[in-house]
């Protein structure tokens, strides 16, 4: 009997665990800052309440639709994480893919980790401060194609809460109707790991070596999806591993009887 846990569900961080930091702050960042100011002139229904979100959050009632611009502009200088810029920026992204002017980056363990969990039957969602929809794109325009057939479910902070919450964590095992101990969350942040864990999910942190070494405390970690899922020390239910080990079991014991008739 394995000690293995038996893990049904992994939930993946994004910037910093699937993808590269850098290339969000030297792409994707720079390119949604310089078109905001364009995005807020146009006035659809969708960006007015964006604007109105925003003029709450800010503490800015009565603000012009530039000065509110300004603020979401000051939040991408600051990586603020707040869901009408995240909105905002799914959008503007949208049409840069559409556009054929950014790419998304994954690291090159990424789509191999998410066939052989598929494969193996463990099924792959994200949780990320992007919006629903920018992770959704980003996973379809990815400089390893269209990866998003492999995602299960993508949750945001709108859709499941903050990510140093867990509360945000136990709506995911619900949403998911997966119990919180057969879920695998991966991040670089330890204060999210610290958050999953207290929701009662397994936790691995993600070194990824471009990055400064992070202190993860008592999570274990790796440097890369297949290495993180080794150190969780995990299995699927439809382990390939397993199946392999019962198949050498099974091999064994058939040549040991036959040797054990031959003499
Ligand atoms: C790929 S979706 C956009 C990512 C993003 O805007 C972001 O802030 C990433 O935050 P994460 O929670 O994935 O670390
Ligand atoms: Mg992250």
């Amino acid at each position: 009997m394995s000690r293995q846990p038996t893990i049904d569900a992994v939930v993946l961080d994004i910037e910093g665990t699937t993808s590269s930091l850098r290339h969000l702050r030297d792409r994707h960042f720079p390119y949604s800052r310089a078109r905001i100011a364009e995005f807020t002139r146009r006035g659809t229904p969708e960006i007015r309440s964006l604007l109105d979100e925003t003029a709450r959050m800010a503490g800015q009632p009565g603000a012009t639709d530039a000065e509110l611009a300004a603020t979401l502009q000051r939040w991408v200088d600051e990586d603020a994480k707040t869901p009408p810029l995240k909105a905002l920026q799914g959008m503007i992204w949208a049409e840069a893919y559409a556009a054929g002017e950014l790419m998304a980056h994954v690291y090159t363990d990424v789509p191999v980790a998410l066939r052989m969990w598929r494969d193996e039957g463990v099924r792959v969602h994200t949780f990320s401060s992007g919006s629903v929809q920018a992770q959704r794109d980003w996973f379809r325009h990815t400089d390893h194609g269209d990866l998003l057939p492999l995602l299960a479910r993508c949750f945001d902070t709108r859709n499941a809460g903050p990510k140093a919450d867990p509360d945000s964590y136990s709506a995911i095992g619900r949403a998911i109707e997966v119990p919180p101990s057969r879920i695998l969350f991966a991040s670089d942040r330890p204060a999210e790991l610290d958050a999953a864990r207290r929701a009662g999910m397994r936790t691995v942190g993600l070194q990824r070596p471009e990055n400064p070494p992070t202190d993860f405390g008592e999570h274990p970690w790796g440097r890369d999806l297949a290495d993180a899922w080794a150190a969780a020390g995990c299995r699927s239910s439809d382990s390939l591993f397993c199946k392999r080990s019962d198949v050498v079991a099974e091999a064994t014991r058939r040549l040991s009887s036959l040797n054990a008739k031959e003499l």
